[in-house]
């Protein structure tokens, strides 16, 4: 199967056509063309894999999992080490493949490399910090042990908006929890979870221990990922709908399962806010992945008394903003990942504007191409509007206007929504007040980009349940085991 052009990799070895099952590169008969969102190109064709790989990549996980999670912390560490090393020499190779097949800027793609690899560095030295506890027991006699073991063969199913650093994301911890690992990545996107397999075989992760299977029957692959007895975890990153439903298929074995789901960000910014920071928090935060990510600044809420100012140098730093193929110099906002995404974007745009919402720029797909959308801004907008109660996916900020901190905190908590939240402000009795009273699992305060390996990711209500990175991210793949140890008395 040869690949239709030179990409204009260093190493063209990267790019993988066949699913990665046991350490094996699969060939199935069916095939699937992956192209360049920017102009539709083609980038390369692989293998069209389906439900029988999917059950044979569960079985490479299941048989090799006493292997993996026999091996010591240390072990696991030493591979996970390389695989880190080996994504960060080909930082450059991992970002082109990404924005050809994503479209997000290159500077963006080479971030993303380095945030997802830095899952695998944080989750190395994570793995060797699983402790138990010793309890004292209810009578001499007994003593009360509790230890920590890996849950098992784990499953994820992930999003092509960030197609390295959500498998990375997961797969990080799970194998340093001593689990092994299947990955169904995005249709769109299978060249980056193809990569990072190439690479984890040089890193010497054993065959078995990490698996992507890469087909576009979703469903299919889905059931056996949601519902295989094998399969004792699994893990999801994408809409809230297709959450529920993954959610529903894990019942019928009770497996366990974390959500990453959709996002309804509100961007707060108070009367006695920095302006200046303000507008550098919001473009970023908004503008990232041509505002498709799940933490994007979905509303923008701006206090009256600084209503004004902040409109007029927000416009200005999105009028400076370059939109293009994400592989040119330059470029800050690359396409989105299909027309059909533009046509959602305008119908919001289109049905809030007739709601009253003002067009303060943008409001078109301009001349980019097809799967182009404008940068942004509506003003008037009201938190009733199509615009404001949907995650927008795309470089739209709708601009609210309040007046009381009591009225923001109801305005940005009005959702179903509970990922990320931001606020700008001074005042210390402020921040508090809002910080504590704001639904989400993350805040950023007086900050626009939040996410690291550090950090626990994750929401509340209907964005999702569990949490990624930070120390709190292994405990989603180990099961606690407790021990009670009696007759000790004699
Ligand atoms: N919380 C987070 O960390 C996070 C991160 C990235 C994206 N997201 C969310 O993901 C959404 C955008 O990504 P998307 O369009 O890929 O989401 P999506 O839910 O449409 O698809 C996500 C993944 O699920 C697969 N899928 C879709 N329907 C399926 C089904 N019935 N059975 C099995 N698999 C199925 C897709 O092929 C893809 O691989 C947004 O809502 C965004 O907020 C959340
Ligand atoms: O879109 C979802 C990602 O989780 C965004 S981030 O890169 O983790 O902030």
């Amino acid at each position: 199967m040869q690949n239709p052009k030179d990409l204009g990799l260093k190493d063209s070895s990267l790019v993988k056509n066949f699913s990665y099952i046991n350490g094996s590169w699969h060939s199935s008969d069916a095939q699937l063309t992956v192209t360049n969102p920017a102009d539709n190109s083609d980038v390369a064709t692989i293998s069209n894999a389906g439900v029988a790989e999917t059950e044979l990549a569960v079985k490479a996980a299941k048989d090799t999992l006493k292997m993996w999670s026999a091996k010591s912390a240390n072990e696991r560490a030493t591979l996970m080490r390389n695989w880190f090393n080996l994504m960060m020499e080909n930082q450059d190779d991992l970002a082109r493949i990404l924005t050809m097949e994503q479209g997000k800027p290159l500077a963006e793609a080479k971030g993303e490399i380095a945030y997802g690899a830095a899952f695998l560095e944080w989750f190395a030295e994570e793995g060797k910090r699983v402790y138990g506890d010793t309890i004292p027991g209810p009578s001499g006699d007994k003593r009360i042990v509790v230890i920590k073991q890996p849950v098992g063969v784990v499953a994820s199913i992930t999003p092509w908006n960030f197609p390295n650093a959500m498998i990375a994301r997961k797969a990080a911890a799970a194998l340093a929890a001593g689990c092994t690992f299947v990955v169904r990545p995005a249709t769109q996107t299978p060249l980056s979870a193809l990569a990072m397999a190439e690479l984890a075989e040089r890193a010497g992760i054993p065959a078995g221990v990490f698996n992507v299977v890469v087909g576009d029957d979703a469903r299919g692959m889905g059931k056996v990922l949601t519902q295989h007895p094998d399969v004792a975890k699994f893990t999801f990153t994408g809409s809230t709908p297709v959450g529920k439903s993954l959610i529903a298929q894990c019942a019928t074995t009770v497996k366990k399962v974390s959500m990453e789901l959709g996002g309804n960000a509100p961007f707060i910014v108070f009367n006695d806010a920095d302006i200046d920071a303000a507008v550098q928090g919001a473009l970023v935060s908004k503008y990232r992945n041509a505002g498709q990510t799940c933490v994007c600044t979905n509303r923008i809420l701006v206090q009256s008394g600084v209503h004004e100012e902040f409109t007029k140098k927000f416009s200005a730093a999105v009028a400076q903003l370059n939109i293009g193929n994400g592989l040119h110099d330059g470029i800050n906002i690359g396409p989105m990942i299909s027309n059909t995404a533009v046509n959602d974007v305008a119908t919001l745009v289109a049905d809030s504007v007739a709601a009253g919402a003002k067009i303060v720029m943008g409001g078109q797909q301009g001349d980019a191409g097809e799967n182009f959308y404008q940068p942004t801004i509506l003003s008037h907008v009201t938190n009733d509007m199509a615009i404001a109660q949907n995650e927008i996916f795309g470089p739209v900020s709708p601009i609210l206007t309040f007046e009381t901190e009591a009225e923001a905190i109801a305005i940005a908590n009005d959702t179903e929504f509970g990922l990320a939240a931001y606020f700008y402000a001074r005042d210390i009795g402020t921040i508090w007040r809002v910080a504590e009273a704001l639904e989400y699992g993350m805040v950023g305060i007086n900050e626009g980009i939040i996410s690291n390996a550090a950090a626990p990711f994750g929401g509340i209500k209907q964005s999702g349940s569990g949490r990624e990175g930070s120390k709190y991210g292994l405990d989603d793949f180990l099961e606690i085991k407790y021990l009670c140890m009696g007759g000790l008395d004699k």
